[in-house]
Order: C-alpha cells, then sequence, then structure tokens
C-alpha cells in the first residue's frame, strides 16, 4: 500500500496551518517534515517548537527528516512534540547504532536516510533493527531538484538488504524530485513511502496532485 507524504518546506511557510489542513483534506497519508540546521545542509528550516504547534493543527502521522549535525540532541524534544517517525542521515551520526536505539527507546520509529553517493551497504549491520530506509533521490537541502535516476537501482538494493536481514515490517521511502512519472520508477523499484514538496505544494488542485502520485 502505497503512502504519500507531502513535505512541508515546499508550504507557503506564512499559513502552515492552513497548508497541513488543505493537505490532509486532499488525501495526503503523513506529513514529513525537514529539519536543516544550515550545517548538515546549506540551508535552515524549523525547529521543535515550530513542530509542536504543528501537531495541534494536524492528526496526520509526522514524519521527521533531520538533516542536522549532532540529531541525538533533537531526539527527546521530536518525541514529545509527538513525531512518529524520525529518520537521521548516516553521514551526520558518528554513533549511528546509539543514536537509533535512542529514537526507538524514546517510543518512535527509526530511519535512516543514504545521501545519493552513500551506499546502501553501510545499513547491513543494522538492517533488521530499521523501521525505515530513506533513499534521497535528490542531494539533500532543497525543495524542486530534478530525481536522480541511480537511485532506482538504490531503492532495489535497500528492499533486498531488509529481505536478507527478515526485516519484514521496515518500508523504504523516497524523497526528492517526485512526481507523478518518477513516482512510478520508485515504486516499481520497492518503495511505499513516497514524499512529494513541490508535486504536492506547487499544485493548484492538491487532490489531483496526491491522487497523481498514488
Ligand atoms: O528532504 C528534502 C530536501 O532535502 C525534501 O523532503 C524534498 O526535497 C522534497 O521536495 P521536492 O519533492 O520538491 O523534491
Ligand atoms: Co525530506
Amino acid at each position: 500500500m502505497i503512502k504519500i507524504g507531502p513535505s512541508l518546506l515546499s508550504a507557503d511557510f506564512s499559513k502552515l496551518s492552513e497548508e497541513i489542513k488543505d493537505i490532509e483534506q486532499s488525501g495526503a497519508d503523513f506529513l514529513h517534515l525537514d529539519l536543516m540546521d544550515g550545517h548538515f545542509v546549506p540551508n535552515l528550516t524549523f525547529g521543535i517548537p515550530v513542530i509542536e504547534k504543528l501537531r495541534k493543527c494536524s492528526d496526520l502521522p509526522f514524519d521527521a527528516h533531520l538533516m542536522v549535525e549532532h540529531p541525538e540532541n533533537y531526539i527527546e524534544g521530536l518525541a514529545k512534540a509527538g513525531v512518529s517517525y524520525v529518520t537521521v542521515h548516516q553521514e551526520a551520526c558518528i554513533h549511528l547504532d546509539r543514536v537509533l536505539h535512542q529514537i526507538k527507546e524514546a517510543g518512535m520509529k527509526c530511519g535512516v536516510a543514504l545521501n545519493p553517493a552513500t551506499p546502501v551497504s553501510s545499513l547491513k549491520n543494522i538492517a533488521s533493527f530499521l523501521d525505515m530506509v530513506l533513499i534521497m533521490s535528490v542531494n539533500p537541502g532543497f525543495g524542486g531538484q530534478k530525481f536522480i535516476s541511480y537511485t532506482t537501482d538504490k531503492i532495489k538494493e535497500a528492499c533486498h538488504m531488509l529481505a536478507s536481514a527478515e526485516n519484514t515490517h521496515a518500508v523504504v521511502e523516497v524523497d526528492g524530485g517526485i512526481n507523478s512519472e518518477t513516482a512510478k520508477l520508485a515504486v516499481g523499484a520497492g518503495a511505499v513511502f513516497l514524499v512529494a514538496g513541490s508535486a504536492v505544494f506547487g499544485a493548484d488542485d492538491r487532490k489531483t496532485a496526491i491522487a497523481a502520485l498514488r
């Protein structure tokens, strides 16, 4: 069952609660929240105080994508703010195993994101522990970029790795440059969570845009 998560990065930041209500009514399955700190990526978005407020505006599950250094400092706050999935970048974590345990002990599901050039094999030893593998199909930091086609092979590899680890509950998510055409490639490769920013928030009719992705 494919799930569609609009990325708030492409919403109108002057009216976030209206934007979230709109995509919820348009059929979104979850809300993708891109936390950027201006260090891990050259862009800055929002933090935990904003997410706490947004939690009151929506019943959608919150999926936090941490593009930050020292993600361990955010885990407790994200749990208190009511986030369901927390995904950290492999490239940002020296102590990846420890951070993933911290996320689960805080009562949330844990994911690891891989930049386009980072190999799937880097997650082999922790594959059975993961709730999600996030394949970045653009270089992180900005919305509206073009889907990098070689990442479809990484989606397949991630599915294969999880199956080999007998991990039947984890999902593969894809993020970056997803539209109705690239969604077909990602789903064909095995992705079940599709993140889409500009393709949903940039559409005049968001209900039609979400239905087209699905
Ligand atoms: O993590 C991200 C960027 O780093 C965003 O989630 C992603 O880029 C979504 O935007 P779009 O669908 O427009 O590519
Ligand atoms: Co993202």
